[in-house]
């Protein structure tokens, strides 16, 4: 099997008070979504999201099911959304071939059974994905940047200038509950989603790149009104309960793309806090 998948249970707010660095991490950071010629996958009991990367570089990487799906396919129950973070290349669902350039997504209904990762030629494509279990089957459909929902956001002043590519959104495309986009940092701006928020009805994942090597992210949860922090790296995620803020100030500008599911699609349903209230 080329898929290397783990599970994490859901976390109590109470509970997470009394973490340390090592069980935050354990709990809220994924470490390693890439590995050549593999698929790894995180199956969070937040809203059963799974969070995965393809690094496909000798041959074409099959999707296929964890044996924690109890599926056939791994899209016998659940609906995807693909975005290529490295170089362009394409995916193959049941024969036929989406091309993605970097940023590029794509979004594949409940049903569909054969889905392969393609290489690029210098192996350089690397596709994150965020998958929700689905009850209804909604068309396969590849979403550009041009189609995408674009909004600007915050100040230089503020350190916070940053551009929110609104990619898998009810707006653009038709899903059961994911919703997918990518933020982008203006050179000089460090901070995301600042004021910062919750909300209880989704739980969302963080995925950082476009952040050098030698830089990092701070990325922030918790309560509002008891929060912690995580360092994280190029290329690695946050699980975010529905409870907790998500929130993050690099030591660089950066990219990340944001997943949700939960009981709504309604991006604007956020309760947000004030940096003032944060504690
Ligand atoms: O619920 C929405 C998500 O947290 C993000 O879209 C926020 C974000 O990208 C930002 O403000 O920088
Ligand atoms: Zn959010």
């Amino acid at each position: 099997m080329s898929i290397s998948y783990t599970v994490r249970h859901a976390t109590h707010p109470a509970d997470s008070r009394n973490y340390d660095t090592a069980k935050l991490r354990e709990h809220f950071l994924i470490e390693q979504l890439f590995e050549a010629d593999t698929v790894h996958a995180t199956y969070t009991l937040h809203d059963r999201l799974v969070v995965g990367g393809a690094h496909p570089v000798g041959q074409p990487l099959k999707l296929e099911s964890f044996p924690t799906l109890r599926s056939e396919y791994f899209l016998d129950r659940r609906e995807i959304g693909i975005i290529n973070v490295g170089a362009a290349g394409s995916v193959t669902v049941d024969g036929e071939i989406y091309e993605l350039a970097p940023k590029e997504a794509l979004y594949i209904g409940k049903g569909a059974k054969e889905i392969y990762f393609n290489t690029s030629e210098a192996g350089k494509a690397l596709y994150y994905f965020n998958s929700a279990p689905a009850h209804h089957t909604y068309p396969t459909r590849k979403v550009s940047l041009s189609e995408a929902e674009t909004v600007e956001l915050g100040a230089l002043e503020n350190s916070n200038h940053r551009i929110i590519r609104k990619v898998l959104i009810n707006s653009v495309v038709e899903t059961c509950q994911l919703q997918m986009g990518i933020t982008e940092l203006q050179p000089g701006s460090v901070w995301n989603t600042m004021p910062a928020h919750t909300h209880d009805r989704r739980m969302e994942a963080y995925f950082y790149f476009e952040l050098p090597e030698d830089q990092a992210v701070c990325h922030f949860m918790g309560e509002p009104e008891e929060t912690r922090h995580l360092w994280v790296k190029n290329n690695q995620a946050i699980i975010s309960p529905p409870w907790s803020i998500h929130s993050g100030a690099g030591t660089s500008n950066y990219t990340f793309i944001w997943g949700m599911a939960g009981e709504n699609l309604d991006y604007n349903d956020m309760d947000k806090v004030a940096p003032t209230d944060l504690k």
